[in-house]
This record gives structure tokens, C-alpha cells and sequence, in this order.
């Protein structure tokens, strides 16, 4: 039923009624969107029947509310055309231009080409010409129906001739013609057909001019339109007026004339005006011509007026929306750099995380190479320090390890005993069983000594098969005694898990830092001195240096 009452809104008024009638009577099942549509329909109703006040009202009303993009558009054309037709062209622009960014989001093309033909009327009202065209043009490549053809044919036309472009237009003008007849709409195919009646005249053939408007002038009259009925008469009456038919130029003058109230500051007013005037002049009528002639004037000036106030509200309106849009443009822009600052600020706290971020990997990977190198120069410090062989200390540790006891013993006076020690005949374990089982001999003999020192004891490989004891806090008696037992360790080695049983023994030779002094050298080199003894005196023995010689040696077992 919808669809039905909108389809013969405008082309059957009484059908239109009825439907409506019906449909609100059935309201209750109907949905939202159904609901909106009946709205609109009402309006379109009131506005339809002369009620343009209250048609505006209830349009503006769903044109405000509706979530029905389709009938906003419907209804915000509604509004243009009732505006238009109420002569109130800034309100019909600034709905106009509410409506007309809409357009394109509406999925039926009857509706688009409905606002398009609204828009495009409103702008020739306003001697927007070329914009009438253009939104003609739309309709026209859009796909449009016979009878949007016809509309938009009518107002491409019309554009055309008041732009005094429509000359060498005429098979254009009667295609249109044509389709809005083949459509149905008298009321367009008079109004372009008058446009037609022009153009005949224009060329000279005044007769066929009035012919053509003459056949048809019943169904003119039927459509009671002001404005068609004016450019009809309007036409015939100069067509008359030109052919020398002054009764029929005046009679049509007249016609135009019955209409002044819905004709009010209207071009073919001022026809009719000048038509009457320049009759009575030919005839030779002057205070007739004269008294037309002042009214001529008047209505002349009256619609130049017009026509510019019209001018001047699309100017104005025009301003208001660039107003709008500048200021909209404007908040758009605040908008944007909102938004770019917030950008930059975001953008700065990433670029500090990352900074951070960046510095964290650089403190860790320093950090990381920092104990890399720690490691290996422990690791350098330990091998350089190490006797590969024995893992005891190398003579370079030893000697520095014992210099800083010695040193540090010094002070306080406390006794430190220096114990050196060399395996006995040892070229000939390596050459009876091999230079891997001498190897063995020198680790085992490592391990045994290394057990048996004390905490502050130093113990080390002097090279090859020598060795020494460094021992804090023991006097030479005492040293003596650790050298004893560190020979019994040796000499108990047990050999046979080399494959060989053989005997290891070891001399040594023991210095004291009473006799001696705090010198590791001296030291040393005593300590040495009595080891030769040992080994002199029969090997596998201890003995002292110097003069404690005879009272501290302690022969083998
Ligand atoms: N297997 C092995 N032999 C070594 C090592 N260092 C030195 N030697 C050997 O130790 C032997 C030392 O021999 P000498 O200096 O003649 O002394 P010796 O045979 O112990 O005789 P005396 O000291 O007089 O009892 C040499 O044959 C060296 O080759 C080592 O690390 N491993």
C-alpha cells in the first residue's frame, strides 16, 4: 500500500487519499521504517493540497528524526520543493544544502532522482542556471525513468532559456516533449512545449507556434498550474502579437493576467504586460498604450527585483554554507593537530622506551662483555698462575705468593720455613716406564703434598721434578717435621696402577728465615744448598741449611 501511494501521489490525488487513508487506519502493524514512510507521505499530502505550512512542519519534523536515510531525503525534498513553491528560496537553499550530501547514500534511484529534481528546480528559481543543468545531468546518467527524463528534460530546458542558450535546441526540445507525454505528465510536456512554441516563433513561423500551443491549450488549462498556464498564454499572446492578431494578443494577455496573484513579479507577466501595451500602441490607442506602459514598467521592474532578491538569497545562503564549512573545516583542523599532537607525544614516549630500551641492551651487552673479560682473564690469571701438570702452584706464583708472605711476616717477626724437595733418580723412572708414567709420579706427589699443608702453607712446582713449601708461622724445627712427613707420603706412593711397582722417593732441603732472613732468594737458594746435601749424603733424606745442619737431619725411614 506503500509503495502503491507513493507511486500516484502526484499522477491520481484521489487514489493517493484513499491510500493514505487506509494506511494510517493500519498503522499499528507497522514497522519503524514504515511508520517514517507514512509520515512522509502525510506531509507530502498537506503540502500537495495547498497546506505547505504544515506540510514544511511534519517534514522538518522526520527530516530531523528519521533513521531512515531514504525517507530524509525523501522528506528533506519535500521541504526544498515546499519552500520553492512558498517562494521562500533561503529556507528551501539551507535545507537544500542539508539534504543534497545525502543523496548518495540513498539505495533507490526514484528517490535520488526525486532530490535531484528538487534541487535542480530550486536552482533555477534562483537563476542558478548551469547548477540546474548539472543536477539534470545527474538524473539523466543515473539511468532514469520516462519520467525522469521528462523532469529533467524540462529543467535543462528551462535553464537553457533563461540562459537565452536554448536556440538550435528544438529536436532536443521535442524528445522531451515527447518522453514526458510517453510518461504521462502533461504538465511538463506544456511547459517545454511552450519553450518549443519559442523557438518556432523565434525562426519565423509564428503560425506554426501558435498552432502547436493552440491543439493542446484544453489540456493546458486542465493542469491549472499558474506557472504553465502563464508561459503558455504568455507565449500565444506574443506569437499573436507579432502576427498582427491584436484581439488574440491581448485576450492571451489577459489570461496571464487572471493568474497575477499565483504570477506575482513573473516573466511572463511582464509579457503579458508588454504585449498589451505595444497592441494598444499599434492600434494607435495611446492613453491605453500608455496606461499598459506604466504597468509594463512596473511589473518589469518588479521582476528584475525579484530575480535578484533571488540572486541575493542563493549569494547569501551560499555565504552561510561557506561560513559553515569553514568553521567546520576549521574544527577539523584543531582536530587534526589535536591529533598530531597526540601523535608527537606518543611518538616521543616511544622513542623514550626505545631509548631506554636501547640503553638497556647496551648496559646488559656491556655488562656482559664486561664479565666475559672478567672470566677469561680469571681464567688467564688461574692458567698463568697453574702448573698445567699438577694444578699446583707454577714457580712464578709460588714465588710470588711466598715474597708477600715473607714480606707481610717480616713485620711482626714470625717465623716462616722454606722446605724444597726434588724426586730422587726420577730420569730413570721416565726412562725404565715411560714419560707418561714419570707424569703420574709428579701428580701423585702433588696430591700428597698438597693434603698435607695447612691453610697459609704454600706449596708449589719450582719445574720438573722440584717442589717447595712455603710455611708461615713454622720455625725449623717445625719445617723439618712437615718435610719428614711429606717424604714418608711420597715414599708410600703405591706405583702399581701405572702397570709398575716401583719405589719414589724425594730429598729435601729446609731453610728458616732465623738463620736465613725474610728473603725469598736466600731462602731459596739455602734451601736448595741443603737439598744438594741430601741428595749427596745418600738421597730420600731431610736436611737443614747451615748450622742447624747436624742437630735437625733426620735420616731416610
Ligand atoms: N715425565 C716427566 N719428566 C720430566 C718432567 N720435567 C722434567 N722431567 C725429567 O726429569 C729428569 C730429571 O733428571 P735429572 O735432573 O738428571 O735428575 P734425577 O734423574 O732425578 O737425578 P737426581 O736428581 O740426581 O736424583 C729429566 O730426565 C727430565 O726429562 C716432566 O714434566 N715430566
Amino acid at each position: 500500500m506503500l509503495e502503491r501511494a507513493e507511486l500516484v501521489r502526484s499522477a491520481d490525488p484521489e487514489q493517493f487519499n484513499e491510500l493514505v487513508g487506509q494506511l494510517n487506519a493500519s498503522i499499528k502493524a507497522a514497522s519503524d521504517r514504515q511508520r517514517q514512510k507514512l509520515e512522509y507521505l502525510k506531509a507530502y499530502q498537506l503540502s500537495f493540497s495547498g497546506r505547505f505550512d504544515l506540510g514544511i512542519e511534519a517534514a522538518k519534523t522526520l527530516f530531523e528524526n528519521s533513521t531512515d536515510i531514504e525517507t530524509k531525503v525523501q522528506a528533506g525534498s519535500l521541504i526544498v520543493n515546499s519552500y520553492a513553491a512558498t517562494r521562500d528560496f533561503s529556507e528551501g537553499l539551507r535545507y537544500l544544502n542539508q539534504m543534497i550530501g545525502l543523496v548518495d547514500e540513498v539505495g533507490d534511484p526514484e528517490i535520488r532522482h526525486h532530490a535531484w529534481a528538487a534541487a535542480g528546480s530550486i536552482s533555477n528559481h534562483v537563476g542558478q542556471y548551469e547548477q540546474g543543468i548539472r543536477y539534470a545531468d545527474l538524473m539523466l546518467a543515473d539511468s532514469p525513468s520516462a519520467r525522469t527524463s521528462c523532469f529533467a528534460g524540462a529543467l535543462r530546458m528551462e535553464a537553457f532559456y533563461n540562459m537565452g542558450q536554448l536556440s538550435g535546441r528544438e529536436t532536443e526540445v521535442r524528445t522531451i516533449i515527447d518522453e514526458c507525454v510517453g510518461a504521462g505528465e502533461p504538465l511538463f510536456a506544456n511547459y517545454v512545449r511552450a519553450y518549443h512554441a519559442r523557438l518556432m516563433a523565434d525562426r519565423g513561423d509564428r503560425n506554426g507556434a501558435i498552432v502547436l500551443l493552440s491543439q493542446h491549450l484544453d489540456e493546458v488549462e486542465a493542469t491549472k498550474y499558474p506557472r504553465v498556464i502563464g508561459e503558455v498564454y504568455a507565449t500565444l499572446a506574443e506569437a499573436y502579437l507579432a502576427a498582427g492578431d491584436y484581439e488574440a494578443a491581448d485576450r492571451f494577455a489577459r489570461g496571464v493576467m487572471r493568474h497575477a496573484t499565483a504570477m506575482a513579479s513573473s516573466a511572463p507577466l511582464v509579457t503579458a504586460h508588454r504585449v498589451l501595451y505595444e497592441s494598444a500602441l499599434q492600434r494607435g490607442n495611446n492613453a491605453a498604450a500608455l496606461a499598459h506602459h506604466i504597468n509594463y514598467f512596473d511589473a518589469n521592474s518588479a521582476y528584475l527585483n525579484e530575480v535578484k532578491a533571488r540572486a541575493l538569497v542563493y549569494e547569501q545562503v551560499l555565504g552561510e554554507t561557506r561560513e559553515k564549512n569553514q568553521t567546520i573545516e576549521l574544527l577539523n583542523r584543531e582536530n587534526q593537530v589535536l591529533q598530531l599532537r597526540e601523535e608527537a607525544s606518543a611518538l616521543a614516549t616511544r622513542n623514550t622506551q626505545l631509548a631506554i630500551a636501547l640503553l638497556a641492551v647496551l648496559l646488559g651487552t656491556i655488562a656482559f662483555w664486561a664479565w666475559r673479560t672478567k672470566r677469561s682473564q680469571v681464567k688467564f690469571q688461574r692458567l698463568a698462575e697453574t702448573d698445567a701438570l699438577t694444578g699446583v702452584s707454577n714457580r712464578m706464583d709460588f714465588s710470588r705468593r711466598a715474597e708477600q708472605a715473607l714480606a707481610y711476616c717480616s713485620k711482626d717477626g714470625e717465623e716462616v720455613g722454606l722446605v724444597m724437595f726434588d724426586l730422587d733418580e726420577f730420569k730413570s723412572i721416565n726412562d725404565r716406564f715411560g714419560h707418561a708414567t714419570g707424569d703420574w709420579v709428579l701428580q701423585e706427589v702433588a696430591k700428597v703434598c698438597s693434603d698435607i699443608c695447612r691453610k697459609n702453607d704454600r706449596f708449589g712446582r719450582l719445574g720438573g721434578e722440584e717442589f717447595a713449601f712455603l710455611l708461615v708461622g713454622c720455625d725449623l724445627p717445625s719445617s723439618v717435621a712437615l718435610a719428614q712427613a711429606c717424604r714418608k707420603r711420597i715414599a708410600a706412593i703405591d706405583t702399581t696402577s701405572t702397570g709398575h711397582a716401583f719405589a719414589v722417593t724425594a730429598s729435601f732441603g729446609v731453610s728458616g728465615t732465623r738463620a736465613s732472613g725474610y728473603d725469598f732468594l736466600t731462602l731459596l737458594s739455602r734451601a736448595d744448598d741443603a737439598l744438594y746435601q741430601a741428595k749427596h749424603a745418600g738421597r730420600d733424606r731431610v736436611r737443614t741449611h747451615g748450622l742447624e745442619a747436624d742437630t735437625t737431619t733426620v735420616a731416610a725411614n
